[in-house]
């Protein structure tokens, strides 16, 4: 094994801690502060949630690094933040600040079309996204330590995080039931290096910690996750454009715990106030979807 791969298990087994956790996005220390008092187990530090970013346009950025060190000074839990795909200078910029994981996100305004970052180059694990196990694996190659499941971010809308979470893990499945000399033409069906397709086939799992993401608004949401056989949620727009954000926060990280008891949930569903607004996400034009950016 290189020197390179290496540092990338060590910081894969860095996220492993995040298991069974719940991972919120927020944009001021103020919300910062109510994520952590709500059981979250990270924010994760972005200029606007992704509701916002649909609403308003424009091309999304990392956040201001003051905000970011004002939210790092507010919490002791971890604190991601979001870089566009393929700008490797705001990733400078964010292990330079000291944060603890990067987001190479779909969710900003991708800065490379065509080439995500060289995560090995840096010392802070990173995280990204993925539509399918294909997308998972060329993500790990590059260095990622943890991979989320994209979903549609800012929608609301649980059925994309579904629908990820579910190609994923039934391509796992059919890898395990694939002869050793089947790999190597499902590798390249799947654009991804031999070796951890190999690993993948004889684990039955991805060789990172994977979070459902994109949509998950409720609690039932944040468990039907679990349920598919997600390691922890991230959750967004669904917490701080709801009516209630810290008992709506404390009731999707009970969730998570609790995925297998419906009675439990019953209870945290309960009075929780508004649900943020929700988007049909069949209704998106091709350019309004956030999760075909990245490949
Ligand atoms: O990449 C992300 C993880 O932080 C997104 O911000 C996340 O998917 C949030 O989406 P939503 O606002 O739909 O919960």
């Amino acid at each position: 094994m290189s020197a390179q791969t290496g540092t990338w298990r060590a910081k894969a087994g860095l996220a492993q801690m995040l298991k069974g956790g719940v991972i919120m996005d927020v944009t001021t220390a103020e919300q910062a502060k109510i994520a952590e008092e709500a059981g979250a187990c990270a924010v994760m530090a972005l200029e606007r949630v992704p509701a916002d970013i649909r609403k308003e346009g424009g091309v999304a950025r990392m956040a201001d690094p003051e905000k970011i060190l004002e939210i790092m000074e507010a919490v002791s839990i971890p604190v991601m933040a979001k870089c566009r795909i393929g700008h490797f200078v705001e990733a400078q910029i964010l292990e330079a600040l000291g944060v603890d994981y990067i987001d190479e996100s779909e969710v900003l305004t991708p800065a490379d079309e065509e080439n995500h970052i060289d995560k090995h180059q840096f010392k802070v694990p990173f995280v990204c996204g993925a539509r399918n196990l294909g997308e998972a694996l060329r993500r790990i190659a590059e260095g990622a330590a943890m991979i989320r499941t994209k979903g549609e971010a800012g929608t609301g809308n649980v059925v994309e995080a579904v629908r990820h979470a579910r190609t994923v893990m039934g391509e796992i499945r059919r890898l395990q039931a694939m002869r050793p000399d089947e790999l190597y033409a499902e590798a390249k069906r799947l654009g991804a290096p031999y070796e951890l397709v190999k690993e993948v086939a004889e684990t039955g799992r991805l060789p990172v910690v994977n979070f459902a993401a994109g949509g998950i608004a409720t609690p039932a949401d944040a468990a039907l996750m679990m349920h598919l056989g997600m390691d922890g949620v991230f959750v967004g727009s669904g917490i701080f454009k709801s009516s209630n954000p810290f008992e709506r926060a404390k009731a999707i990280v009970q969730a998570v715990t609790y995925y297998d008891d419906p009675a439990m949930l019953a209870e945290l569903s309960r009075g929780l106030g508004e649900a943020m607004p929700g988007i049909d996400v069949s209704k998106l034009a091709e350019d309004e979807r956030l999760a075909t950016r990245g490949w």
